[in-house]
């Protein structure tokens, strides 16, 4: 089963993100290996008009075409809902499509969304027609708001952008999924390594976005594969039925009268 964004089918479960990289030719190569489709770019942090700007656009631009892919512009840097918006709409005619990943941060120290000015941004977008992906903290009832709102993807964080901590509040993460079960969930920001990504497909999250980790591997290309596995080894596990762990042992080695485990009522 592929992932869908906004009725967009796509072939991979991994988003990424073009910053960082030790250069435009690395970041090409990267972003090939990972298998990802989906590219997120900041307007605001590469400028058009700017030489540099120019190359890291012909070399994303370069990466998609051979994926078949989608560019998804972000808001990264943007403080308040009405920049948020503005830079929204300036990105949506420059790239030419309504997908928009929308971040607007509340806090410098560690770059934490603003849950408020998200949620205003969002309505006032998708009244616009924006496809709205929102970046948001991990918590229950703005997923829910976001969602309610008609945002039909939501990016909760796993931990804040750039630190690679991983998974902060796996029971954060955990209890969104089980309640908006309809929502394409996409696990974005501070995952560090491949087993962070795969932990959050095995709770049944539909995609990751990551950047950093990638970015700034010893070896991003390899790095790149390496999580492209472990979301597809995460989402794999997923869909076959991870087993209960239980309390007390049980000897995995089959007697002579019962070589296979009967599931009640199975067969
Ligand atoms: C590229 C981008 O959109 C980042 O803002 C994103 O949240 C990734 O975060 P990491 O760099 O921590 O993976």
């Amino acid at each position: 089963m592929s992932l869908t964004i906004y009725d967009q089918p796509l072939n991979s479960r991994l988003l990424i993100g073009s910053a960082l990289y030790p250069s435009p030719e690395v970041m090409k190569q990267a972003i090939i290996a990972s298998g990802a489709q989906v590219v997120t770019l900041s307007l605001k942090r590469q400028n058009p008009a700017a030489l540099a700007g120019e190359t890291i656009w012909r070399y994303i631009r370069e990466c998609v075409a051979r994926t078949k892919g989608f560019l998804l512009p972000n808001t990264a840097g943007c403080k308040t809902a009405k920049e948020a918006v503005t830079l929204a709409k300036m990105s949506r005619e420059i790239f030419a499509t309504d997908w928009i990943k929308l971040e607007v941060i509340g806090d410098d120290y560690n770059l934490q969304p603003d849950p408020f000015e998200l949620l205003s941004a969002a309505e006032t977008l998708l009244q616009d027609g924006f496809k709205v992906l929102p970046y948001c903290t991990d918590d229950l009832v703005l997923c829910q708001r976001l969602y309610d709102l008609g945002c039909q993807v939501i990016m909760p964080w796993a931990s804040p952008i750039g630190t690679g901590k991983g998974l902060m509040n796996p029971y954060n993460l955990e209890t969104i999924r089980l309640r908006l079960p309809d929502a394409t969930l996409i696990l974005d920001a501070g995952i560090g390594k491949p087993s962070d990504a795969c932990l959050a497909m095995e709770m049944g999250y539909d995609a990751i976005l990551l950047n950093s980790a990638v970015a700034l591997a010893d070896n991003p290309v390899q790095m790149a594969r390496a999580f492209a596995q472990g979301i597809e080894a995460g989402s794999q596990a997923y869909v076959a039925g991870i087993m209960q762990p239980r309390q007390t042992a049980h000897p995995s080695t089959p007697t002579l009268d019962t070589p296979f485990w009967h599931q009640p009522g199975g067969q």
